[in-house]
């Protein structure tokens, strides 16, 4: 019979996971993973501890072995790290994408396989079609409002060969009332931030504690001066809130549009649509990773350019190994680099690369 080591986060939909699995006979565990930030980080309100009791309350109402694994200095290592760091370039990083790929489906995943499981699974909403050939897919999970596919951009074949994802087959209200049914002991519990959020912390204030801040001018895209930033790391393309330039006389916001660091400025412009720099056509995508097949040849595809956004038809053109081209049918606003378009064939996820 297959081992199956669940993720369990305290949250409904990983508890919910672990009960189809166990009703369908496997012979299942349950993992907390503790990380680095529910741990030390001072500032946040982190409901680590009643997720650890949550999830421990769990498996022992469904009379499975549970345990917490400590990731906290590989998650420190992996995401902050990569999140500190892709700020300092002035990047907008994604920690839960890199989370997912390098801690669930990374360290966590092996540490499953190393100690006698089969396989993980998850609570994400996403599901996994085997194909003739033996290999893997993940398609949209059935409630379209709660896919998370975007988050699993990057895994690699062999991390989504040995994962399951039993809600994806479900609406988030079916997996409420089975909670309810069951009498699950969280199943009320609103939904959770999971691993990879800073809790309720605001992101500068988590980062004022790495980077320093460097003032600088924010400029039109003239290069008039407008005003003062407190440093780059603070603002990502797109924003309109916080930048502190007033709105002119009819009331129009200012937007980011470009971070400069190499003249440290903030470039702002009125929010637009023929703002320069604001909206985009085109863009390179670096660090590209497939779920399965690579994708080699040029090709109409759908893709999401954010986790909330709708998918949007694209032109794909690869231009190296790991390296593409991008022509969106309709522009897109504030693509900030370092994010993540994912691509898909329809609702099957293909995988997805960084903006440039
Ligand atoms: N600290 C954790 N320990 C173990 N597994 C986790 C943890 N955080 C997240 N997960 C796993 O990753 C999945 C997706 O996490 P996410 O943060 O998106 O939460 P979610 O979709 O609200 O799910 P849940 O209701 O289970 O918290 C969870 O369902 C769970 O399987």
């Amino acid at each position: 019979m297959r081992k199956i080591l669940v993720a369990l986060s305290g949250g409904v939909d990983s508890a919910v996971a672990a009960l189809l699995l166990k009703e369908q006979g496997y012979d299942i565990s349950g993992a907390y993973i503790r990380t680095w930030m529910n741990e030390e980080m001072p500032l946040a309100d982190c409901p680590a501890q009643q997720d650890i009791e949550d999830s421990r309350a769990v498996a022992e109402h469904l009379g499975i072995d549970y345990e917490i694994v400590n990731l906290v200095n590989e998650y420190r290592e992996h995401v902050v790290n990569y999140l500190v760091e892709g700020y300092k370039e002035g990047i907008t990083p994604n920690p839960d994408i890199m989370c997912n790929r390098e801690m669930k489906f990374g360290i966590f995943q092996n540490y499953a396989l190393k100690n006698g499981f089969d396989t993980i699974a998850t609570g994400h909403y996403v599901r996994s079609t085997k194909n003739p050939d033996h290999s893997y897919d993940l398609l949209e999970g059935l409630d379209k409002n709660k896919d998370q596919t975007y988050f699993l951009a990057l895994l690699h074949q062999s991390q989504i060969a040995r994962a399951l994802f039993p809600v994806g087959e479900l609406q988030k209200p079916e997996v409420r009332e089975l909670a309810k049914r069951h009498n699950l002991p969280n199943a009320s519990k609103k939904d959770s931030q999971g691993i990879c959020f800073l809790g309720d912390m605001n992101i500068n204030r988590f980062l004022e504690h790495y980077i320093e801040d460097k003032p600088g001018n924010i400029v039109n895209s003239e290069g008039k001066v407008l005003g003062r930033h407190r440093g780059l790391h603070r603002y990502t393309t797109g924003q309109r809130r916080g930048i502190g330039v007033p709105s002119n006389t009819d009331n129009e916001a200012y937007v980011v549009t470009k971070l400069d660091m190499e003249r440290n400025e903030l470039v702002v412009a009125f929010d637009r649509p023929d703002s320069p720099g604001l909206y985009t056509s085109e863009v390179e995508l670096y660090g590209l990773s497939f779920t399965n097949r690579p994708v080699t040849e040029a090709c109409e595809l759908l893709a999401k350019p954010r986790y909330r956004d709708p998918s949007q038809e694209i032109h794909y053109t690869p231009t190296g190994s790991n390296t593409a081209k991008v022509t969106f049918a309709e522009p897109q606003r504030a693509l900030s680099s370092g994010q993540v378009l994912a691509l898909y064939d329809g609702e099957k996820l293909l995988g997805g690369g960084f903006y440039r």
